[in-house]
């Protein structure tokens, strides 16, 4: 072990981290794991599902550590492999810092159940990921600079990485700093952003803002506790306010004399209250990462600064907190297929589509990873768990549109992502319709049965369109509508539908309009992590398929008239204005009622209940009146409307609200 303390002592000198990975069973690691944390001071930092330490952080809490720094970290996958908590917790690593890697033997590790893929599985019981395993295991072969220390053989350093030594910061601004920095300076008004990979100085960067500015600078960000470094590069400066409280004050017009609004992991916070904060500022920066952790920052690049007028946009290569072709930075990236070098050329020349599956991820590792990297590049929502999602999970399809000259010059300039869902028992669906079950995966299947009119949508098959994107420098060419075509046309003859649910914008509607889909639901509230509201669309194949998609399209035109006060965003359909219950809402008030469907599922027959019967139903009224309390008062508010509207059937036709009441109480047992 001394020569791993001169090893560590090189690491620190030349400013790189490493990894080690650590093959074996549980005694073995332990004991490995006692001699290196003795053999190398530093605060050591654990992330694993068991618990050991003071140091211990659980994978899912991983996030917390953004904005902290660390000299070494354990990372235990022998459980599951929790891939963005992995790249989180790496970017937290000083230079000279090691990140060990817990792993099984490999030989059983593949078909090992992995505790992490019921976060993205969609299956109640973990599942082996081969793909994944295969592909780590490859990474750690491919890279000289991993170091593999399995159980049963001795252990080798190699020599020492030798190099010009690396000189930490100085707290002066470095160069590329330094010229973000003048430009933010002498920017007269308008909002700028700045985004990096991790470690590149973002934070420190507008730490120097607040210091050189001469007036008064606001910090807003999701977690004060992620401010530390911001904070520790602005001096007195520092004035930190969270982003509630931050609206608050707007609202209240009570904050007058700030010249700039810096918001730090702008990424994190929702489009419309990121907007609501651009317009009370004459000055905005907003600062963020654009890779790793949750895929967002990408997300945040493509869809909210696209919507920004006039936004100048910076960005910093240089790392910082370590040196530069860092090891461990190296590692993650190629495992995470962070590197986007592919996506910044343009696919050109003619299309054709192909189809790929999971296969490919053995057979033709390069083509399938192309895919992700598209779908990461162009595509808001995608993260290191679609990775894992779409290595693994079952019942994925993916198409491409391939560009260029076949095989060798092909690249792919637009990705599909299918899943297959539906196929639930009729009774299993009807039991989701009242509310009872709401089992794991078929987002759309059953979302149209909860939220939907029909009792057995979810015994329908779909092919789900989970992601498309097509490359930036290729959109508006007709290669979207193009895969889609091909899903159509290629999809198995007992699936009844292709479905998407997508976060609403008329753009986006427009394409799918074109592509023939038609609406089915929208959303009664926007989405925190888009600010959207949720639209789902089908485009029907099968005789049932159209009977679906039409009958809930006509729910949807009935509903309208009672939906479109919920949402500040004009209901892309044609409101059908039907005011007396019928059979449906007789079904879905008893659905409400006796069961357990919630009440904004129920929007338009509550609605119709209180025009057509002549009750006083109070609580429904308040309820529509928009007087709802927070989580406990609406959980008490609802019962009482369940009772109410129970009551209120009961007394319109007795014997009929009865047999409702039986039939529907009968689904609680599937
Ligand atoms: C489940 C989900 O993945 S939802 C999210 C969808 N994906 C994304 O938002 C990622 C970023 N966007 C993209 O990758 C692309 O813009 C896509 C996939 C939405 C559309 O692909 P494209 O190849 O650009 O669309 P395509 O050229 O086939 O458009 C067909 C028609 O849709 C309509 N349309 C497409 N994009 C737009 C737009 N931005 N605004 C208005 N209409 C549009 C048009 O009518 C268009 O026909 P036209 O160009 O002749 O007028
Ligand atoms: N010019 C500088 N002088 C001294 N230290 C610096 C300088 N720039 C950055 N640092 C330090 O380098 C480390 C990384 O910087 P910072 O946290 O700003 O990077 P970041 O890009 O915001 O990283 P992350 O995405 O991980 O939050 C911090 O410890 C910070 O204090």
């Amino acid at each position: 072990m001394t020569n791993l303390s001169a090893f560590t002592a090189a690491l620190a000198r030349t400013g790189q981290r490493r990894v080690l990975v650590l093959e074996g069973d549980d005694a073995w690691t332990e004991t490995q794991l006692a001699r290196l944390s003795a053999a190398l001071p530093g605060d050591w930092l654990t992330v694993s599902e068991r618990p050991q330490g003071e140091q211990h952080f659980l994978p899912a809490a991983v996030r917390t550590l953004l904005g902290r720094e660390f000299t070494h970290a354990v990372f235990d996958a022998r459980d599951g492999f929790a891939a963005d908590a992995l790249a989180a917790l790496a970017g937290t690593l000083r230079a000279g810092s090691w990140l060990v890697l817990l792993t099984p033997p490999w030989q059983r590790w593949a078909a090992q159940p992995d505790n992490d893929s019921r976060r993205w599985s969609d299956r109640p019981e973990p599942i082996p990921t081969p793909h994944f395993v295969r592909h780590f295991i490859a990474c750690c072969l491919e890279d000289d600079a991993v170091l593999h220390w399995r159980q049963g053989e001795p252990f080798q350093l190699p020599t020492p990485p030798d190099g010009p030594a690396w000189c930490m910061a100085s707290g002066e601004p470095e160069r590329e700093q330094q010229q973000v920095l003048d430009a933010l300076l002498s920017l007269p008004r308008g909002t700028a952003v700045v985004t990096a990979p991790r470690g590149r100085g973002k934070s420190a960067l507008a730490g120097m803002l607040v210091r050189r500015w001469p007036g008064a600078v606001l910090v807003t960000a999701p977690a004060k506790a992620a401010t530390m470094v911001l904070a520790q590069h602005a001096g007195e400066g520092f004035q930190f306010i969270a982003p509630d409280a931050l609206v608050a004050a707007l609202q209240q017009n009570t904050l007058a004399g700030y010249d700039w609004l810096i918001i730090d992991e702008a990424a994190a916070i929702p489009g419309p209250l990121l907007r609501r904060l651009l317009a009370g500022f004459p000055r905005v920066l907003l600062v963020t990462t654009v890779q790793g952790y949750e895929g967002t920052g990408r997300g945040f690049m493509l869809k909210f600064c696209a919507s920004v007028p006039g936004l100048r946009t910076f960005s910093l290569e240089q790392p910082v907190r370590w040196a530069r072709y860092d090891a461990l930075e190296r590692f993650i990236a190629a495992l995470l297929l962070f590197d986007d070098d592919d996506f910044r050329l343009r696919p050109a020349g003619e299309c054709r589509i192909a189809p790929l599956t999971q296969r490919a991820w053995r057979d033709n590792p390069g083509h399938i990873a192309a895919l992700y990297r598209l779908l990461s590049g162009a595509h808001y929502r995608t993260s290191p768990l679609d990775l894992r999602r779409m290595m693994d999970a079952p019942g994925q399809r993916f198409a491409q549109a391939l560009a260029g000259e076949r095989p060798a010059g092909e690249r792919p300039a637009g990705a599909l992502w299918l899943v297959e869902e539906g196929g639930l028992s009729t009774a299993l669906s009807a039991a989701v319709w009242a509310g009872f079950r709401r089992p794991r995966g078929n987002l759309v299947a059953q979302s149209l049965a909860a939220h939907g009119g029909s009792p057995d949508a979810a015994t329908l098959r779909g092919l789900r369109i989970s992601r498309i994107a097509v490359h930036p420098a290729r959109q508006r060419e007709g290669i979207g509508a193009q895969l889609i075509a091909w899903a159509q046309a290629n999809a198995h003859p007992d699936c009844d539908y292709l479905s998407v649910s997508f976060g609403y914008t008329p753009e986006l509607w427009r394409f799918w309009q074109r592509c023939g889909f038609t609406l089915v639901r929208f959303g009664s509230h926007r989405e925190a992590s888009s600010g959207c509201y949720t639209a789902m669309a089908l485009l029907p194949l099968s005789a049932a398929g159209h009977a679906l998609a039409g009958h809930e399209h006509q729910r949807l035109r009935r509903d309208a008239t009672w939906l479109q006060p919920w949402i500040d965003e004009e209901l892309p359909v044609i409101p059908s204005h039907q005011a007396t219950l019928n059979d449906e809402d007789w079904r879905e008030l008893a659905g409400f009622a006796f069961a357990h469907r919630p009440p904004e599922a129920c929007i338009g027959s509550l609605n119709r209940l209180l025009l057509a019967a002549d009750l006083a139903l109070p609580a429904l009224r308040r309820w529509f009146s928009g007087q709802q309390q927070g989580e406990e008062g609406r959980k008490a508010q609802v019962k009482q409307l369940r009772q109410e509207v129970g009551l209120a059937l009961a007394s319109l036709d007795p014997e009929r609200g009865k047999a409702l009441q039986s039939n529907i109480a009968a689904l609680q047992f599937f």
